[in-house]
This record gives C-alpha cells, structure tokens and sequence, in this order.
C-alpha cells in the first residue's frame, strides 16, 4: 500500500497526480512507472523494491510538501527483475508512455499494458520449463471447499470438490499453485497460511451466479453439464473467481480456455499430504527435486513430457484399463525399439504447449512461430512410425497429433528461416510472402543503391575525391567532404557540421531521399506487423487441433519415456490383477538403487486377504523404510502406467496410500513431532479401508515407552481386525512381534544384520520371522558416539534387562489398549451419522432421548 493519501491528489505535482492514480488501479501490485528508459517506483513500492531486488534507494524531489521516495529499473534489463519477483510471488503492474511527448502538454498519457502475476505467466523466459505454473482459487462452504486450478500456458483449468480439510491439505500440496486466490472471509486461514502467493479477493467476486455466467462466457455453452459440472456449487465459486481473475490481469481474448474439467479424487489413487511429502515424488524433503521418483524417471524429451509425467506420478489412477493401454504401449515400444527414434524427433518437437497457448492469448514471438514451424515439419516422421504400431494407445495418440501441412507451408512461406527476437523492428516476414511488403522493402532497399548512384554523380560533377555520402540518426543523410577539398562544392549544399577534419552538407536531393527512404521503411514495418497479425488469425481456427495435438505429443513423450526407462533401468510391467493384494517379487527402490554406493539388494512382498499386515523388524539401518517406501513407489509406479522395479509384481486395486513415516517439528502450525504422528495416524485411522496400502513406521516414538507402545498396539491391531487394510508396520517394539500369535492375518518379517566383533554388517534381504536383537549400540558406535558412552550404555542395558527379567514383561492389557480409540458402541456409530447444523431443536431433542437409550 502507498503511504500517500490518494483523496487529496490536488496538492500533487501533476506527474505525481497521474501515477497516484495509475496506482490506485493495482493498490496490491508493484507499479512499473515509466520514463524515458526507466521504470520508477515511488513511495513504498519504491522501498519495497529497493529490498526485494537489492535496488538503490533515492528520492525524487517533492510533491505534496513531502520527499518522494524512488527506485529505479533500466527498461531493458526488465525481464530480470521480473522473473526475480515472480519467484518470490511477487505481481507487477506495467505502465508504459502511451503518448507522444512531443504533442504532449503536461505528462504524457500512460496506461498500464501489462500485468505479470505468479500465477499467470505466459512468457518464456519468466516460466519454469519443466514445471507447471499453476493459479488457484478456493473457496469454503458450511462442509468442505471448493478448488479451481488452472495452467494459463496450456488452457488446463480443473475444478475439485472437497470433504474436508486434510483433502484441501492434500490437493494444494499436489498442485502447488504459483499464486492462490483465496476469499477475503476464508474459513481456514491457517492452512494456507504458510503459502506464499496468496492473494485475497473479495467476497462478491466468489458469487454463484456471476461465476456461472462468466464460465458460459469463456466456454460459449449454455450450461455447464457437457462438461459434467452439474452439482459442484463450491469449485464453481472458485472457477469464476479465478476466471475474473485471468480475464483482468491478461487483459486479452483467452480462447485457448475453453473447456474445464473435474478432477475426481475417486478416479485416482488418495495420496494425503504427508505421503506425498514422506515418499519424495517430485519434491525431497528438503525441498530441492534431486533423488526424488520424478528425478529417476524423467528423462522425457520435451518440458511439456516433464511436466506432464509430474501430474501423472502426483495422480495414479484407478483405472487398470486405461492404466493397462499404458503398459500395453510400453511393452509395443521396447518390442520395436521405436521408443530411440521417437526420443529424437520429440526432443526436436519443443514446448508446442506453451506455444499453442501464447498464440492463443495473440504473445507469441516471430520464434515461437519458427518452432511450431519446425514441430510441424516432424509430423510426417513421427506419424509414419505411429503407423506402424498396433497398440490402441499409440493409435489415439497418433489421431490426436495428427498432421497440419497446411499451416507448416504457410508458416514456411511468412516467417523467415531465423527470426529475430522482437516484430518490433522488423525482418521477420520472409520475402515473396506479400507483394506490397517486397515493393516497399525493395524501395527502401533501392534507395541504397540510388545513394551510390548519387555518390558517383556528385564526386564526378565537384571533382573532389573525398566526397561520401554518410548517415547518422541527428543529421539524416549528408555529404561529407574532407576540409582540404571544401573549396570545391557548389552553392547549393548547405553546410551542417563541421569536424576536425572534414564537412558535412546537405543537399535538397539527398533531403528529399531521406523522406521517401523512411517512410517506405515505416511502411514496410506496419505492414509487416499487419501481416505478423494476420498470422494469429490464419492459425486460430486451428487452435484447438494444435492444442490436441500438443497434448498428445505430450503423452507420447511420457509413454517413449517409459519404455526407455524400463529398458535402462531394468523395470518390469507389473500385472494389475482384480483379486485384492500387493505381491512383488525381487522389489528395488527406484532412488535407492541408483545413489547407493553398494549393490542394492533386491526384496520381496506379499500381502493378501490371509495376510493383511507386516510387522517389519531389523536393526537400525537395516533397511526398514526403504522396505516399506519401495513397496508404496513400486505400487505407485505401477498405477502411473509405468513399469517397476521388480522381477514380478502383481497388484490388486488399492484406493489410497497412506505413510506415516518419520516426522519433524511442524513449527509453523504450532505442532510437536509427537502432535504430527499422532494426526497423521488419526487420519490413517479414520480413513483406512482394506483397498488401502498403509505404511507406518515406528510410531509412538516420541512419547514414554508404555504410552507409545500402547498406541503402536492398538493402532496396528485396529488395521489388522477392523480396517483389514494392507499394511507395512515398522517398529523397535518388540513386543509387537507377538500381534501375529494373537491375530490372524498378521505375520513378521525382519532384516537382518550380522555381527563381528563390535561392528555389524547389514545384510538388507527381508526374511520371515521376527529379528531377534536390536543392534542399537552397535549402530551408535559406527555413528561416531564415543565409545566411553557406548560402553556405559551396555552396562546400563545389562542392569535394565535383568530387572525386567526379575520383575517380568508389563503385560499389555485390554484397558490400556483401548487408550488410542475409544470403544465403539451404538451411540457413537448413530452420532456419526448426524449433521448437527441440520437438526431443528425439536429434532436435536429427540437425537437425545434416543442416545441415551442407546446407552
Ligand atoms: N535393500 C537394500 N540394499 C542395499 N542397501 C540398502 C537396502 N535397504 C537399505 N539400504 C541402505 O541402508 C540405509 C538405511 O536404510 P533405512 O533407512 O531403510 O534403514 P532403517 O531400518 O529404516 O533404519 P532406522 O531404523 O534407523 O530408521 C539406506 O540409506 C541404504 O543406503
């Protein structure tokens, strides 16, 4: 905000009434203001600028009495600064000159023409190549919430309805949006309060009926139920906010938006936010992207193949025929061998998303258009390889490249073959394109030779020897003739400059040229941009083909990738069968394998309805959660559409995945490690069903013995009997080992470590059974505790364990396994029936006497 008050603008000078005003139209935004050949920023903008981007502070004389504090910006080296702000989510609003000063009384007129937001960049050198730039908008109700995304830079814009909380949680950790549009009433605060490119929006800009409205606008529909948005009040709120949004900030036609869809969470596989996080899918837990599961899968040939595989890996699906097409594709490529060639001609393809979505929105640059030429130009190659596949996946990819040789002859015959950056000046319509546009180039360019010709002329008609013609940008045309030969021109040239050794005249002739030169050269640049225009609408009525196009192009690279990946890294198409059960024969972790320094030992899994829970044991360091995580990755891998790394795996269906592994401080919400465990294994708890795949990894840590294992107890059993999920439990209590002899359907597994001496060897290789020893001071030792500590630690150990065994084992009984969850009865199942904001006080009263009958 301006510390200036913008109600008395009278007592400004008028430059400063005119940016005072300018400002109040983007009050949340840096304003740009230019000058000549800068861009200033007053007041606090300018202060905030001068921190954010590490600018000198200064001041600009006065106005209204006070110092007008100022930061400057040269205008060409504007691209940098912006992509600076815009990685730090910061939006900036651009004014440029619009008038001529030299009519101008006063200021000259200034508009703002442009206006970058995290959210909704288009230009390349402002966008991430490999990543999505996302802009969000959600949206509450009395239950749940309502959440729109959408990628300006390739139209996707995808609405999701959700139940609660932890699944907003989860959704804003999958699509990670560059800037988040949020309601100025917004019912949670503090879940996105720890987002940056937030932004808050009024109240009224969320109303149904307006957002409504404004999407049958941009689609041109009449309703929303083609697009199967029938019931989905809330995500519409979002959706037209957002949409508002873009319309104000692009402030152009966005045809390439033209449809939305709605992201189903039943159609993929659950993934909540700490799993997301815990299984390092496209970000490490410290947030960089090395040896994440994205880092070892990609090796797509184009960005939009980049971003695409990083929606799928954050989206497995549930569908095996779709996923089973995928791996059909796979296993006709690594058969063929075409995945190598189809590699090389993607990689020559270029960003045609991006592409597509700035010709939409009418920003492409003279390059964007020479790419798409060339793009265009590999269609035929690609296409004949396609021709040759059988699979049906290739065969839809193939229908949706298509081929477009119309507008690869037309782009051929407009654009020359290197462009320049800018249309601004010019040469970039190639010759023979347009006759009018050839006429005036060539009189421009005659116009040359006719300087010569002058040249010629009038060194032979005065005789002097030094006579040139020249140019500069002050004086125009001249002659030019050394001072020892002055003597020798006539009359009619009129002296304009003279130099230590030469003078310069002009002549009415060469005045004359001067004009006709340029403006045949102003004219041949308006038409130039004339026709640069043009080209938007000969290629428009294709947009949406090359958008299909793009799209597909896209999955191909994704599907070749795949198979490439699965050729180099030794994967295998896992089975996707209907009969519930995860069973992987000799399973690796994918990131694992590739940075550890030793082999990686190979491990098997097999969880079915007879044997629904693992209890994993093993030294420290042993290789629990790799164990574990590897099981979730390859299963995950496996409903992306790629093939894994494992001999065998035959996968049943699985509705969600769940980890509750490791954990640290969540300072920003106020939450203890133990707090955080203690969520997560609530939601896991509540949330569970035997489709689900559960991880958990040595919970009941962070609190006193008894407690913890208590509640690893009770927790493990509740999966076991009530939740019958598959599930992984990793634990340093060994008395959990003894879950097996007590229920069914639970067995132990353990790695293992040998023993030499003071030092041990882990052998990794997951065997039946339950470990037998621990090994902590063993692995404290090769940690580097001294070994004074580690030797008082075993006599301590000596003196715990022959107490124990004196005084016997704490026997785990019923009441304190029933400390984590409360009984079932009746009356808690009817409560979690009712929604109380719907009861009347004659129904809630009621609701009551029935209760304590239930009693
Ligand atoms: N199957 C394997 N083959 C080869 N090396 C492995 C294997 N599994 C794990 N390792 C190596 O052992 C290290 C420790 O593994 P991991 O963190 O899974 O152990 P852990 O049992 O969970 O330990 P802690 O109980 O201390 O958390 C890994 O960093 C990895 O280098």
């Amino acid at each position: 905000m301006n510390a200036v008050d913008t109600q008395h603008l009278e007592k400004h000078t008028p430059m400063m009434r005119q940016y005072l005003t300018l400002k109040a139209e983007t009050p949340d935004m840096l304003l740009f203001y230019r000058m000549g050949d800068f861009y200033e920023l007053f007041y606090d903008d300018a202060k905030r600028a001068s921190e954010l981007l590490g600018i000198s502070l200064t001041a600009r004389g006065k106005s209204g009495g006070d110092p007008i504090p100022m930061a400057g910006i040269p205008y060409h080296a504007v691209e940098g600064y912006l992509a600076k702000l815009v990685q730090l989510r910061v939006s900036v609003a651009i004014c440029e000159q619009i008038g001529d000063p030299a009519t101008t009384k006063g200021p000259v007129e200034r508009k703002i023409v442009r206006i970058v937001t995290p959210g909704t960049l288009t230009d390349e050198a402002l966008l991430q190549e490999r990543q999505d730039n996302l802009l969000a908008a959600v949206y509450h109700g009395k239950i749940g919430f309502g959440y729109a995304t959408l990628d300006v830079s390739s139209g996707r814009f995808v609405v999701t309805e959700l139940a609660s909380k932890e699944a907003l949680e989860a959704e804003l950790q999958r699509t990670n949006p560059a800037e988040l549009l949020y309601s100025e009433d917004f019912s949670e605060p503090a879940l996105i309060a720890s987002l940056s490119g937030k932004r808050r929006r009024p109240e009224w800009e969320f109303d149904y009926d307006t957002s409504y409205k404004l999407l049958l606008e941009q689609f041109g529909t009449k309703d929303l139920y083609g697009f199967g948005l029938g019931e989905v009040r809330l995500s519409l709120q979002a959706a037209g906010c957002l949409i508002q949004y873009v319309k104000d900030t692009q402030r152009t036609a966005l045809p390439h938006i033209n449809a939305i869809t709605r992201f189903n969470q039943c159609d993929s596989i659950v993934l909540d936010a700490a799993t997301r996080k815990n299984l390092e899918l496209t970000r490490n837990l410290q947030g960089g992207s090395d040896n994440t599961l994205a880092s070892v899968l990609d090796n797509t040939a184009t960005p939009m193949g980049s971003r695409m595989l990083q929606r799928w890996i954050h989206e497995p699906l549930r569908n095996h025929n779709i996923i089973r097409a995928r791996h059909d594709a796979i296993d006709e490529l690594l058969d063929n061998g075409y995945h190598e060639s189809l590699h090389e001609q993607l990689k020559a393809l270029g960003d045609i998303e991006r592409i597509t979505a700035r010709l939409a929105i009418r920003s492409a640059r003279p390059r964007d258009f020479a790419r798409l030429r060339q793009a265009l130009a590999l269609l035929p190659e690609i296409q004949q390889q396609l021709a040759d596949c059988h699979s049906a996946h290739l065969r839809t990819l193939s229908q949706s490249i298509g081929e477009f040789p119309e507008e690869h002859a037309l782009l051929s015959r407009a654009i020359v073959d290197n462009p320049p950056m800018l249309i601004r000046d010019g040469g970039v319509i190639k010759e023979g394109y347009h006759a009018e546009l050839d006429e005036w180039r060539k009189l421009s360019q005659g116009a040359t030779d006719y300087l010569a010709e002058l040249e010629a002329r009038e060194k032979a008609a005065t005789g002097a020897s030094t006579l040139k013609v020249g140019y500069n940008r002050v004086h125009g045309y001249y002659i030019e003739v050394s001072r020892r030969e002055s003597d020798l021109v006539p009359m009619s040239y009129q002296r304009r400059q003279t130099l230590k050794n030469t003078e310069r005249y002009i002549v009415a002739e060469l005045k004359e040229h001067e004009e006709k030169v340029l403006s045949s050269q102003g004219k041949a640049l308006a038409l130039e941009k004339q026709l640069w225009e043009e080209l938007f609408d000969l290629l428009m009525p294709r947009l949406h083909e090359l958008q299909a196009f793009a799209r597909a192009a896209a999955e191909l690279d994704v599907i070749t990738n795949f198979a490439e990946r699965a050729e180099q890294l030794d994967y295998h198409r896992p089975e996707l069968t209907a009969q519930s059960g995860i069973n992987i024969e000799a399973g690796r972790h994918p990131v694992v394998e590739r940075v550890s320094q030793t082999p990686f030992i190979a491990n098997p899994v097999s969880l079915n309805p007879a044997r629904r829970m693992l209890i994993v044991t093993g030294p420290n360091m042993g290789g629990k959660s790799t164990y574990m995580r590897q099981v979730a990755l390859i299963t995950l891998m496996a409903h992306i559409g790629s093939f894994v790394p494992a001999q065998k795996a035959a996968i049943g269906p699985v509705d969600r995945i769940f980890t509750r592994i490791g954990a640290a401080d969540d300072l920003a919400s106020g939450r203890s490690t133990f707090m955080v465990e203690m969520t997560e294994t609530a939601n896991i708890l509540h949330n569970a069903t035997p489709e689900s795949l559960v991880l958990m990894d040595e919970i009941g840590r962070g609190t006193s013995t008894y407690d913890g294992l208590s509640l690893a107890w009770s927790a493990a059993e509740h999966l076991a009997q009530n939740l019958k999920s598959m599930t992984l439990f990793a634990t340093h209590y060994f008395e959990l080992t003894q879950l097996p002899e007590q229920m069914e359907n639970v067995a132990n597994v353990h790695l293992d470590a040998i023993e030499h001496d003071d030092t041990i060897a882990f052998m990794h290789a997951v065997q039946e059974g339950a470990a037998s020893k621990s090994y902590g001071l063993q692995v404290a030792a090769l940690a580097g505790v001294p070994a004074k500590v580690v030797q008082a630690a075993k006599h301590k150990l000596h003196h715990l364990e022959s107490r124990d065994r004196e005084e016997g084992l704490p026997e785990l009984r019923q009441a304190q396994l029933s400390l984590a969850m409360p009984e079932s009865s009746k009356a808690l199942d009817r409560l979690d029936t009712i929604d109380p904001d719907s009861l009347t006080p004659r129904q809630a009263l009621d609701l009551l006497y029935e209760l304590k009958q239930l009693r």
